[in-house]
């Protein structure tokens, strides 16, 4: 039998065959991009790829080979497809970039729409962003924010995106996909509640507590200690303290912040009742114009993936070969198409940088729909 030493000698041998045809392939490859910019051709030919699948698979011997080998050219292909992608952006082929680079955010004479009413933790956080003199008004739900944004009636908005507790907030996901509005900025704010009542309320005199959703799940903890009481949802904390306030009822409270509790007449009965005390909320600031500031530094995209094994894999191979860094990735079901999701990914780079036109030339060659969501 042939020594250790023997076998690694035979091994390196054929590793030095295999790294002489890489680079061969890797090089046919590049002609084979050159070919398609001359001729405007689509850089990713799926059918092409799935007949050389079968090809090498149906030259393989056993069925573990026949799957390694196919592993291996997935990988090949998507590399030549980078190859081809990166000459695409040298070439300029690219097109204008929809998106246009301004130096400044115009916010000075700016009109800003929040979701709730007075006292709603979003006006706190678009006082941090904006300044507290800033010229706004408040709407309802989120949705009445981004059709404000659509319509031209306010030129930005407020609205939270993810917070530290309970994670996505998944309608605004969905409301980034059905309206064309874009994120030009972000904002995080620390997030506290308190219960807030009638002054002169005693906890036993509560039997219904107000809030929105994810408010009372963030306070959980406190609220599980008082199981008799009915917890009810409405559409925003400040919206859920006017309501005590109005009803004029001490069996009813609400989970809001201390500042709503006070705008609307309230008298904090428990002070930080969230289950975490470093609870924070980020805030996204959408506007209607396809603007990105030029200092911008993260990117948010949103694509739907074919139904295919592999397919995901594939798609975020863009970011690893032009060197971007993934910071969070979502998913969504696509609504009428059952378990088929479309997925909802942040990353950092600018729109006007090589590398990150260069993902992006392939994503939306390789993907369904895919969007940019802003850069900021
Ligand atoms: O044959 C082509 O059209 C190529 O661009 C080459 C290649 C490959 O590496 O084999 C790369 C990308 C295409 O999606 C299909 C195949």
């Amino acid at each position: 039998m042939a020594t250790l030493a023997e076998l690694r000698v035979q091994i390196d041998a054929v590793d030095d065959e295999l790294v002489r045809l890489f680079e061969e392939r890797v090089r046919l490859g590049g002609q084979v991009g050159d070919y398609k910019i001359q001729n405007g051709m689509k850089i990713f030919d799926r059918q092409r790829e799935r007949e050389k699948l079968k090809d090498v698979a149906e030259k393989a011997s056993t069925e573990f080979n026949k799957k390694g080998v196919q592993e291996l050219f997935e990988q090949l292909m998507a590399m030549s497809r980078k190859v081809q992608y990166q000459k695409l952006v040298e070439a300029g082929a690219l097109g204008r970039l929809p998106f246009i680079g301004v130096k400044e955010l115009d916010t000075q004479n700016a009109r800003v729409v929040f979701p709730g009413t007075e006292g709603a933790y979003s006006q706190a956080a678009m006082e941090y962003y904006f300044g507290e003199k800033c010229n706004s008004f408040y709407v309802r739900t989120f949705r009445d924010a981004m059709e404000s944004i659509e319509e031209g009636a306010a030129d930005f908005a407020v609205l939270p995106i993810e917070n530290s507790t309970a994670g996505a907030v998944d309608e605004m996901y969905d409301l980034l996909v059905e309206f064309e509005n874009y994120i030009v900025g972000e904002t995080i704010i620390p997030i506290t509640h308190t219960l807030a009542g009638l002054p002169g309320t005693e906890l036993s005199d509560i039997e219904r507590v107000y809030s929105k959703g994810v408010a009372l799940m963030q306070a959980s903890r406190f609220l599980d200690e008082h199981s008799g009481w009915q917890q009810i949802s409405v559409a925003n904390t400040a919206i859920a303290a006017k309501k005590i306030m109005e009803d004029k009822d001490k069996s009813q409270a609400a989970v809001c912040s201390a500042n709503a509790a006070k705008i609307h007449g309230l008298e904090v009965l428990v002070d930080n009742i969230n289950d975490d005390p470093n609870n924070s909320t980020r805030f996204i600031v959408v506007t209607n114009q396809k603007i990105f500031h030029k200092d911008a530094k993260k990117i948010s995209i949103c694509f739907e993936v074919p139904h295919e094994s592999g397919s995901l894999y594939h798609l975020l191979s863009h970011f690893i070969y032009n060197d971007l860094n993934m910071t969070k990735i979502e998913s969504r079901p696509v609504e009428g198409r059952n378990w088929e999701y479309r997925f909802f990914v942040d990353f950092e780079g600018n729109l006007a940088e090589p590398a990150v036109k260069n993902a992006i030339r392939g994503l939306r060659e390789e993907s369904r729909s895919l969007r940019i969501l802003g850069n900021y």
